[in-house]
């Protein structure tokens, strides 16, 4: 008796790459930031030569000549930069020095214009450096109201967070006292302070982390990690990698004012350590 064929099994069908199922939407977050193309080109003038050089003879020889200012240089501080920043995410920036950071950090604030590229953000992102514009002169106490007004808070927040600011700070009876009289280390914690105490679409920190001492960085990065939870994103520069470790979730290797390597901070970092 002859048997019946049976089918051959199909094979399994594999998806075309279009029919490859998309991640589910709600393992990403929304985009919070996108850069796309980013460059960035500080004119510098008066970057003369030795022999241009600013000495009173050659400034009165241009007067006299009729001579424009010396020339002007151009430095490419950021060259190309793309990615997309989404919600829930710590992006650590690294690079060696010059390589772009603080550029990138200050162009994704809205402080730099683009010389070619593009910057998009979702709400406005806030700027925390080391460098942050409180006034040296005003007490501790008086930046912290101008800080948080700044910030656009209103008198009933402000009361409410006042007194979790100066704890958080750990600048204690200094409060009373001008910001000039303070360590570089307390103004960085108090500026740190006053800037987490609102929650952010997008925070950028620049070097803040590093003045503060180990039992302020653990504190710091608690509250980074709850900025996160809060489903903004967070931006970190530091030249201090076990900060960025530590604290993010991302990292971005700068090197030249490009891109070199972006992604799981362990990879990357051993990659930057590498080199
Ligand atoms: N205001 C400026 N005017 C002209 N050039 C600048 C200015 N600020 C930065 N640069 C130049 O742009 C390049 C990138 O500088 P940037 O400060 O962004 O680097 P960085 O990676 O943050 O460095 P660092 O680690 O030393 O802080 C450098 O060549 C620097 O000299």
């Amino acid at each position: 008796m002859a048997q019946e064929e049976s089918p051959a099994p199909k094979p399994p069908k594999t998806p075309k790459p279009s029919e490859t199922p998309a991640p589910p939407a709600q393992e990403l977050g929304t985009p919070t930031v996108i850069v796309d193309n980013l460059h960035i080109v500080y004119k510098v003038y008066g970057a003369a030569t030795d022999a241009q050089k600013g000495n009173a003879a050659n400034a009165l020889m241009r007067v006299l000549r009729r001579q424009g200012r010396p020339q002007m240089k151009e430095v490419h501080a950021v060259k190309g930069v793309s990615f997309v920043a989404r919600h829930g995410e710590a992006i650590g920036i690294v690079g060696r020095n010059g390589s772009g950071k603080s550029t990138l950090l200050r162009a994704i604030a809205g402080l730099l214009p683009p010389h070619k590229g593009a910057v998009y953000t979702d709400g406005q992102p806030s700027l925390l450096g080391v460098n942050a514009a409180l006034m040296k002169e005003l007490t501790g106490e008086r930046n912290i109201v101008l800080g948080c007004y700044a910030m656009g808070m209103s008198p009933n927040e402000l009361r409410e967070k006042y007194d979790e600011i100066v704890d958080f700070s750990g600048i204690g009876e200094f409060v009373q006292f001008p910001m000039s009289t303070y360590s570089s280390g307390m103004g960085a914690r108090l500026r740190f302070a006053i800037s987490s105490a609102k929650t952010h679409d997008v925070l950028l920190i620049d070097e803040a982390l590093a003045t503060g001492d180990r039992e302020f960085k653990k504190r710091s990065q608690k509250r980074i990690k709850q900025m996160r939870e809060s489903a903004g994103t967070v931006f970190l520069v530091a030249h201090n990698l076990d900060v960025i470790e530590e604290t993010c979730s991302r990292v971005i290797w700068l090197h030249k004012g490009k891109i070199k390597m972006d992604g799981d901070p362990t990879e990357v970092l051993a990659a930057y350590n590498k080199a």
